[in-house]
């Protein structure tokens, strides 16, 4: 029984379901596992998501649990938050132009410590505590990430180009370091900081990199883990299923802001490669992962080409 009260309620409906009921629901993950055995699965673990401790732990297990039966889960994370509340503390205040922190050279250098260090360091050891071999890489690691600094095109404005500092776009992906990992037998938790041909290390979105990399590796799915139910319209009704023609409408009429920009164009880009299922669900819901890859249950936003 996890000590967290606000999941006591869970665990005590979880102990009344009947045995068979139990049964029922597990064999419902049958034909999912088939279907996946052996596909790349990228995990987008958004820092707002991994704000709560027994969610960690559920996601952790959840990770172990899809690698153990077969799938090869990839976690790219985020800290956003994390992120902010290091600046906080140190006096500063983080700033932000269409979902992209603006970065200096010393928030880029508190970037990399709570993205590389405090950050992928809490998400490794959870994972290998539930049971899996999760191993930490940076984009630098292995030239992983290669990038150029970005100027961002302003979204009502194309010719406007923001100057943001420190922030790379990504121009390649050598994913030798993450297959390597994969076939042996470990799980990459991969943070978002790149380097250019000058060996300046870049902040990178993190959903930017988990489109990247699903894009390159062929991936079957992109999970991304946020901190709302999907995407939501206006009147903040969830939107089930998004495509090209959809999201345009809404990043045109301001339905879409902040941190789901990146979010969406990255999600559709991967949608377009190929990546055969793009999701943006619930990360404030336990188990959300099973939840999404080995039930029937619809969760969040679809997202197709
Ligand atoms: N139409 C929308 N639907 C849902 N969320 C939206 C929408 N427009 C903006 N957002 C914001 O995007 C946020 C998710 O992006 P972000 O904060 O970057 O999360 P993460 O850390 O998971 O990447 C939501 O919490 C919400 O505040
Ligand atoms: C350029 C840029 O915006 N980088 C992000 C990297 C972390 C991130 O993406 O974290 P979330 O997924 O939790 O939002 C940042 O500095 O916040």
């Amino acid at each position: 029984m996890p000590h967290n009260p606000d999941v006591k309620e869970l665990y005590e409906q979880i102990a009344t379901i009947s045995p068979n009921l139990k049964a029922g629901i597990l064999a419902e993950a049958l034909p999912h596992i088939r279907r996946f055995q052996g596909k790349t699965i990228v995990i987008k673990y958004g820092g707002n998501a991994m704000t709560d401790k027994y969610l960690q732990e559920c996601f952790a297990r959840d990770v172990v649990l899809l690698k153990l039966v077969g799938m090869q889960p990839i976690v790219v994370h985020g800290g956003g938050p994390q992120i902010d509340n290091a600046l906080t503390r140190l006096g500063k205040k983080g700033e932000f132009i269409q979902g992209m922190r603006v970065t200096d050279k010393d928030t880029m250098g508190i970037v990399e410590a709570v993205l590389g260090g405090q950050v992928q360091g809490e998400i490794v050891g959870l994972i290998n505590h539930a049971g899996g071999a999760a191993v930490g890489l940076s984009g630098r690691d292995g030239h992983l990430i290669q990038v150029k600094k970005m100027f961002l095109q302003d979204i009502k404005d194309a010719s406007i180009q923001h100057d943001i500092g420190q922030v790379g776009e990504v121009t390649k992906i050598n994913p030798a370091a993450v297959t390597a990992l994969i076939n042996g037998g470990f799980i990459p938790v991969i943070s978002p900081i790149g380097s250019d041909e000058q060996n300046q290390s870049y902040n990178i979105n993190a959903d930017v990199v988990a489109g990247e990399l699903a894009r390159t590796l062929n991936a079957e799915k992109l999970v991304m883990l946020t901190n709302i139910k999907g995407v939501l319209d206006k009147d903040g009704t969830l939107l089930t299923h998004l495509n090209t023609g959809t999201i345009d409408a809404l990043v045109a009429d301001g339905t879409l802001s902040g941190g789901m920009l990146p979010k969406i164009s990255s999600a559709l880009d991967a949608a377009k490669s190929g990546v055969n299922s793009v999701h943006i669900i619930d990360g404030r819901v336990p188990h959300c992962l099973l939840l999404e890859i080995l039930t029937d249950a619809g969760v969040g936003t679809m997202i197709s080409n």
